[in-house]
C-alpha cells in the first residue's frame, strides 16, 4: 500500500529493503514510473514510484514523542521514528492516545521510581513523556472525573513486555488509589503480591521469552466513591495444560517446580524431592536454570507472597505436596503386563515414584495404579475393567498431571480472589488486560486458534471503540462521515465462533461423533466454508486450514484440535482424588452432582473459552478503553537489537491498523481566519478582503486543487465557531510546502498519511 508519489530528481523517498525493510535515500534518476534511488547505505536500486514513500528530510534525528506529530504516518516513518527513539532509550511513544512501548531488555529503574510516579500524578497527558503511569493516571483521572469504569488493554507478542507493563500500570494505581498509611494487608498490596503468586504457577521459560505467561489475565480493581482501591478481582484465561508433561530444548517447566526442587532441606525431605534432572516433566529439556534467578530465592519469595494474598501455610505446604506428587507421577514408567493391552510399573523405581505419588496426594495407592493402568468401562448392565497398554497408561498419567495441575492453578486465583475480596458498593473499576497477542507459528493448533480469536476480538472493540468515537464527534459537528469504511471483522468472527455452523460448533461435533477425526473434521471445514472469503485450505494438505485474519493468514493444523479442545476429568482420577485423605485435594475434585456424572463427560474448551471472551468483552464495553502496544525489538531478548523487519512484523498485527484507522476520519480541524492566516500567500488574491474568510478558504483550496474537505460549525461552549475541516488521508502539507521550499513529491490519497497543516510552513 504505498503512497502515489510524484517523484521528482533530489527527492528523499524510502524504498523496500530485503534486510532493513525500509531504507531512504535520494532519487537520481526518474523514467516513468521507474526511479533510480541512491540509498543511504551506499547502495543504489530501481525502484517502482507506487513502491516509495516519502521520506520527511526534516525529520529530527531523536524522532517524535507522538506520532501523530509526524509528517508522515507511513510504515517506513513509524518504524524510523520507533527506532530513532529506541536508540536514545526511549523506549516509549504515543500514537495519539495509544502508548507504544518498545521492551528495552535491559532495567531502567529511574523510570518507575516514586518520584517519576509523583510526575505523573500531576501532570496532563501528554505534557511528560509517554509512559505506561502516564496511561494509568489518565484512567484513573478520567474515572474520577468522570465516573465512568476504565480499562487499559496491554497487547503485544510473547515476550514484548506485556506482564511487565501491566504491573507498572498496576503499581502506579496502587500509588494513586492505595491507602497511605494503611496497617497490614491491603487490597493493594495484595494486588500486587498477586503477581509474583501467578507469576510462579502460570509463567515459564521460553523460547520467546523467558518468564512467559502461559495464561491470559483481566485484573478488575474497584475503586470506592473517593477513589480509593476497595477490592480486585482476577480473572485468567486457558492456561496452557501440555507444559505440565511435555517441554522442549531450551525451555522449561512452570517456574514452581522448580522453585520447589530448590526448598530448603526439610522441604525436599518432607516432599522427598531431588535434584531437578532427576524428574521426567523437567528433564525433557537441558535447561533447568534461569540466568541472574536464584530458585531457593525465588520459592522463599513465592511463599511470603502467598502469605499476603491470604494462602495459609497449611495451604502453602498442600500446594508444594502436590506439586512434588505430579513430579513423582511424571517418573512412573510402565511395561506390558501380563495380558494383550495391560500395563505395570516399570521397574521398582517407577514403583518408589507410585508410592510417593499416593503418599503425597494421600490417596490409595492400589487405586492410584488401577487408574493408570486400566479403565472401567459402563455399560448399561455392568462395569468392565481393561487394561491398558503402556502407551496409554503414559498417556492416562499424564492426563492426571495435566488436570491436577489445571484445578491447582484455578484453586489458587480462586483464593486470591476471595481472599481479597470484592467491593459490592464499588462505583467503579479499573482494569488491565495483559493478553496473549495475535500468533502466526510454522506450526499453529488449539491454543493459536484461541489466542488469535481473542485478538479478533478485541480488534473488533478496538475498530467499534474508534470509530465510534469519530463518529461521535462528526455527529455532533454535523459532518457527513458516511463514506468512511468501517473495518468490521465479524465475519472472521462468524466463521468461528458463530452459534450454528462456525469452527468452534463444528468442532464440538466432531468431539461428540465417536469415529470423528482430525481429518473428518478437517473435511467438514472444507465443504461448510468452500466459498467462505476469509477460509482457504492449502494445497498439498488433507487437513490443514487457513484463516484470513485481520492480521494476516494463519495456516492451522488440525491434528490435536480434537483432543486438546475435550475437557473431561477421567471418571477413575475423580474417584481417586476426591477420595484423598488431604482435604485440599479432595478439595481439588469435588464429587460430581449426580447429574453431571450421568451426562456426557465431554465438556468443550473452545465453546467455554467463546464464552469468557463474550463475558470480557461485556465488561470492556462498558468502560472507556485505554491502549498500550508492546513491541519485541529482537528475538536474541537482548538490549540495543532493533531489528526493523521484526518490529514492522509486529506493527502490521494491529498497531499501523490502529493507525489506519485514527487516520480515516477528519483529524484536523482548523478555524477559517487561521486557516487564511497561514495559507493565504498561497493565492494573495484572497487576503484582499473582497470574501468572507469561509470563501477566501474555498477559493484558496482550489487554488491548490485540493478537494475532500468539508465546512462545518462546531458547537464549542456557547460560541459558534466557523471551522474548516479535512480529511486525513490528504496530505496538504507537502502541497503547502512546495510553496515556500523546493519540495519535490506530492502525495496525495496515501491511506497512512497525514495531514499537518499545523506544521507545514513552520
Ligand atoms: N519496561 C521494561 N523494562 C525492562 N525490561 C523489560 C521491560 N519490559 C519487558 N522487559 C523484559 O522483557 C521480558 C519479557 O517481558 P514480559 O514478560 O512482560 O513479556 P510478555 O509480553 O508478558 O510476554 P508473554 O506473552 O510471553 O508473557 C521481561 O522479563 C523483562 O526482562
Amino acid at each position: 500500500m504505498a503512497a502515489a508519489v510524484h517523484v521528482e530528481v533530489e527527492a528523499q523517498v524510502w524504498v523496500e529493503d530485503p534486510d532493513v525493510a525500509w531504507i531512504d535515500g535520494e532519487v537520481i534518476e526518474v523514467n516513468g514510473d521507474q526511479i533510480k534511488v541512491k540509498c543511504t547505505s551506499g547502495k543504489t536500486v530501481i525502484a517502482k514510484v507506487s513502491n516509495v514513500y516519502p521520506k520527511d528530510a526534516e525529520a529530527s534525528p531523536c524522532g517524535v514523542d507522538d506520532m501523530t506529530k509526524l509528517a508522515y504516518l507511513h510504515e517506513p516513518g513509524v518504524v524510523q521514528n520507533l527506532k530513532s527513539r529506541y536508540d536514545i532509550n526511549e523506549i516509549y511513544t504515543y500514537t495519539g492516545n495509544i502508548l507504544i512501548a518498545v521492551n528495552p531488555f535491559r532495567r531502567f529503574p529511574h523510570l518507575y521510581d516514586s518520584h517519576m510516579m509523583e510526575q505523573y500524578k500531576r501532570a496532563a497527558f501528554g505534557e511528560l513523556s509517554p509512559h505506561p503511569f502516564a496511561v494509568a493516571d489518565a484512567a484513573y483521572r478520567l474515572m474520577i472525573n468522570e465516573g465512568v469504569s476504565q480499562s487499559i488493554l496491554v497487547s503485544g507478542e510473547s515476550g514484548a513486555g506485556k506482564t511487565e507493563s501491566t504491573k507498572l500500570l498496576m503499581r502506579y494505581l496502587a500509588y494513586v488509589g492505595g491507602r497511605a498509611a494503611a496497617e497490614g494487608r491491603t487490597v493493594e498490596q495484595q494486588v500486587l503480591e498477586s503477581n509474583p503468586v501467578l507469576e510462579a504457577f502460570g509463567n515459564a521459560k521460553t523460547v520467546r521469552n523467558n518468564n512467559s505467561s502461559r495464561f491470559g489475565k483481566f485484573v478488575e480493581i474497584q475503586f470506592d466513591q473517593r477513589g480509593r482501591i476497595s477490592g480486585a478481582a482476577i480473572r485468567t484465561y486457558l492456561l496452557e495444560r501440555s507444559r505440565v508433561c511435555q517441554i522442549s530444548d531450551p525451555e522449561r517447566n512452570y517456574h514452581c517446580f522448580y522453585m520447589l526442587c530448590s526448598a530448603p532441606p526439610e522441604d525436599i525431605e518432607r516432599y522427598k524431592l531431588e535434584n531437578p534432572r532427576t524428574f521426567h516433566y523437567l528433564n525433557q529439556s537441558n535447561c533447568f536454570e534461569l540466568d541472574e534467578v536464584d530458585d531457593s530465592k525465588e520459592y522463599l519469595a513465592t511463599r511470603r507472597a502467598m502469605d499476603v494474598v491470604g494462602i495459609s501455610s497449611d495451604e502453602q505446604d498442600a500446594i508444594f505436596r502436590v506439586l512434588a506428587a505430579i513430579l513423582h507421577l511424571g517418573n512412573i514408567e510402565f511395561s506390558e503386563g501380563k495380558e494383550i493391552d495391560s500395563s505395570i510399573p516399570k521397574d521398582e523405581n517407577s514403583w518408589f515414584h507410585l508410592r510417593t505419588a499416593a503418599e503425597l496426594f494421600m490417596c490409595n495407592v492400589k487405586v492410584l495404579e488401577d487408574s493408570l493402568c486400566k479403565r472401567i468401562i459402563v455399560t448399561r448392565d455392568e462395569s468392565i475393567t481393561k487394561g491398558l497398554d503402556p502407551e496409554a497408561a503414559v498417556l492416562r498419567r499424564d492426563a492426571l498431571a495435566k488436570i491436577v495441575y489445571s484445578r491447582l492453578f484455578d484453586w489458587i486465583v480462586n483464593k486470591i480472589n476471595n481472599s481479597i475480596g470484592q467491593d459490592p458498593n464499588s462505583k467503579f473499576l479499573i482494569g488491565v488486560l495483559d493478553i496473549y497477542g495475535f500468533e502466526s507459528f510454522k506450526t499453529n493448533s488449539f491454543e493459536q486458534f484461541c489466542i488469535n480469536l481473542t485478538n479478533e476480538k478485541l480488534q473488533q472493540h478496538f475498530n467499534q471503540h474508534v470509530f465510534k468515537m469519530e463518529q461521535e464527534e462528526y455527529t455532533k459537528e454535523e459532518i457527513n462521515w458516511s463514506y468512511i469504511e468501517f473495518i468490521d471483522n465479524q465475519d472472521v468472527l462468524d466463521l468461528i465462533e458463530k452459534k450454528r455452523g462456525g469452527i468452534i460448533a463444528l468442532l464440538d461435533e466432531a468431539c461428540l461423533l465417536p469415529r470423528s477425526t482430525h481429518e473428518t473434521f478437517a473435511q467438514k471445514l472444507y465443504q461448510t466454508f468452500k466459498n467462505h472469503q476469509r477460509f482457504s485450505k492449502p494445497k498439498l494438505t488433507r487437513s490443514d486450514f487457513i484463516i484470513r485474519h485481520y492480521a494476516g493468514d494463519v495456516t492451522y493444523q488440525t491434528e490435536l484440535f480434537l483432543d486438546k479442545n475435550k475437557d473431561y476429568v477421567v471418571a477413575e482420577h475423580q474417584a481417586l482424588l476426591s477420595a484423598s485423605k488431604c482435604p485440599f485435594v479432595s478439595g481439588l475434585f469435588p464429587p460430581l452432582s449426580e447429574d453431571s456424572s450421568k451426562s456426557s463427560k465431554f465438556s468443550s474448551i473452545g465453546s467455554r473459552f467463546k464464552q469468557q471472551l463474550q463475558a470480557l468483552l461485556e465488561t470492556l464495553n462498558a468502560t472507556e478503553p485505554h491502549y498500550i502496544r508492546c513491541v519485541k525489538p529482537n528475538n536474541h531478548l537482548k538490549p540495543g537489537i532493533f531489528e526493523n523487519i521484526n518490529v514492522l512484523q509486529q506493527l502490521r498485527c494491529g498497531v499501523l491498523e490502529a493507525i489506519r484507522i485514527s487516520c480515516a476520519g477528519y483529524p484536523t480541524r482548523r478555524a477559517f481566519d487561521e486557516f487564511v492566516y497561514r495559507f493565504g500567500i498561497l493565492a494573495p488574491e484572497v487576503l484582499d478582503g473582497s470574501c468572507d474568510e469561509i470563501t477566501a478558504t474555498k477559493r484558496l483550496l482550489e487554488k491548490v486543487d485540493l478537494k475532500g474537505y468539508q465546512v462545518t460549525m462546531e458547537v464549542n461552549t456557547s460560541l459558534q465557531v466557523s471551522r474548516l475541516t479535512l480529511p486525513k488521508y490528504l496530505i496538504i502539507d507537502t502541497f503547502l510546502r512546495k510553496a515556500f521550499v523546493n519540495f519535490s513529491i506530492i502525495t496525495y490519497n496515501s491511506t497512512f498519511c497525514k495531514l499537518m497543516l499545523i506544521y507545514s510552513s513552520s
